[in-house]
Order: structure tokens, then sequence, then C-alpha cells
């Protein structure tokens, strides 16, 4: 059974969480494979971030499993969920404000190492940190950057930094809240660039309210509705599907169509 569920990066099954008397999840089933791009859609109070929050390990599940590449993580704790190669961003909330971009990404690296080092073997590890970090500042484009304290950055810049922070460690599964959420447009669309990028052959997971972004970035799309995933497909079968439309993608498609988008 591990054997089979190991072809997925994640997976959950018949996961539910209640708050109180009042189900929120309510028997949710995903499976992603390894190195794909899943954008979890839905209307407001579905129960997305409750999602978000039951894989990382922030709120443990009432009942249900999630498994990280076959072995189950579902009541561990974020940092050990962490470890065994789960990474989430919480929007700039990593962010050192008062650190450069430079001693920000070494901080995450070194962090990813963990504690357990002795200190002689901490310092050979620094160099490696150093190296680690430098390359992370290319990946995200803030090279530039490299001595500007975290706090004197653009929004935008500070967005590509928490990714740089949430990848250090070299975790194999992401997971995004709302990465594009205060952007201009054209922000946006560079922004859709760097997360493909540095999410190569890992896998990721992304909460996105914005259907440019969904369709720019996912090779799958899950519906969550009403605490379940109703669907979970390819862009353009989700975007055909009459169940989808009717809870839920005609009249967000319309609604940003109406304003624009
Ligand atoms: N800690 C909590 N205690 C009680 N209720 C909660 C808690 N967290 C979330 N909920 C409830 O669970 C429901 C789902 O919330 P959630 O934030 O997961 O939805 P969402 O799909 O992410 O919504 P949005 O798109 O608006 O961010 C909401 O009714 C919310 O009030």
């Amino acid at each position: 059974m591990a054997d089979l569920a190991a072809t997925h990066a994640l997976e959950l099954r018949d996961l539910r969480k209640s708050f109180g008397k009042t189900e929120i999840i309510r028997g949710a089933n995903l499976a992603v494979r390894a190195g794909e791009r899943v954008a979890i859609i839905g209307p407001n109070g579905a129960g997305k971030s409750t999602l978000f929050n039951l894989i990382s390990g922030r709120f443990a599940p009432t009942s249900g499993q999630v498994l990280l590449h076959g072995q189950r993580i579902d009541g561990k704790k974020p940092f050990e969920i962490n470890r065994l190669g789960l990474s989430r961003s919480f929007q700039i909330s990593n962010i050192f404000p008062k650190l450069s971009v430079f001693e920000n990404l070494r901080c995450a690296v070194l962090w990813s190492l963990g504690y357990r080092y002795a200190f002689w073997r901490f310092l050979s590890r620094l160099q490696d940190a150093n190296e680690r970090a430098e390359q992370l500042m290319e990946m995200i484009a803030l090279h530039r950057k490299r001595d500007t304290l975290a706090i004197n950055l653009t929004y935008a810049e500070q967005r590509a930094l928490e990714i740089g922070i949430t990848i250090a460690g070299g975790a194999s599964v992401i997971l995004l809240d709302e990465p594009t959420a205060g952007m201009s447009k054209s922000e946006t669309g560079r922004f859709i660039g760097l997360i493909r990028q540095v999410t190569e052959g890992r896998t990721l997971l992304t909460v996105e309210h914005d259907m440019g972004v969904v369709f720019g970035l996912a090779d799958r799309i899950a519906v969550v509705v009403y605490g379940e995933v109703i669907a979970f497909d390819t862009p353009e079968a989700v975007r055909a599907n009459p169940r989808v439309q009717e809870a839920y993608l005609g009249s967000v498609i319309a609604a940003q169509q109406a304003g624009g988008h």
C-alpha cells in the first residue's frame, strides 16, 4: 500500500475537520502527482485555507489521512512536516524585516539544516549555506538587492523573497497562499514566470482567487465547494465541467471578465 501511495507526492483521504459541531472539511480526497502544479479554487468559506492548515500541520484533522510521499503526516507538528519535505509560505510573515535579502535567505537555509549540528560542523555548513543563499538570490532575481534590508524591498520583491525562504530547505512539496495577492497585473505576470521557474521539478499547491493566475500556472485544478473536492482536473476540463460552472466558476469568470481581469 505504501508503494502505491508513494507514486503521489501528496494525498488526502476522506479528510474531515470540524470546529465545534460544524464540519468544515467533509471528506476531502485528492491525489497530487510529484512535479504537478495544482491550484485549489472555490467560493469564499469553502474550506481552502482550512485544507492548507490540515496539510501543513497547523490543524489536526478530525478524521481521515494526509500522506506525503506515501507517509502519514496528519497529526504531526508543522516543523516535523517541514522536515519531511513540505514547505508553506505564510505571505510575508516569514521575513525578518531588519535583515538583508542575503541574511534572510541564509537564515532560512541554516534553519532547514536543523539545530542538531555541533559548532565545528556548523562552521563548515556556513559556507554551504552562503553558497545556497547566493543561488537562491539568483533564482528569485534579487541578487542586485543582496544587501537591501527586507523592509526596504517593494511588495513584489518581498513576495519573491518569501518564496526564496519557502524553497530554501529544498522541500519537494511547496504550498503557496495566494502568491500574487496585492500585485499589479504586470507584476503578477512576471511573478507567475518566477513561480514556474523556482518550482520546476517540485510539487506545487496554491490557493488562488485570481483566475488568470490559476489558468496560467496550474497543471490541474482542485475545486473545493462546501468542504469537498468536487472536481480535480486539467484547466480545460474544469472550465467545461457543468458542476463546477454551476457551483462556482461560471459566476467568477463572468465577474472577472466584467471587471476587466
Ligand atoms: N479556527 C477556526 N475556528 C472556527 N471556524 C473556522 C476556523 N477556521 C476556519 N473556520 C471556518 O471554516 C470555514 C472555511 O474557512 P476557510 O478559511 O478554510 O475558507 P476559504 O475557502 O479559505 O475561504 P476564503 O476564500 O474566503 O479565504 C469558514 O466558515 C470559517 O469561518
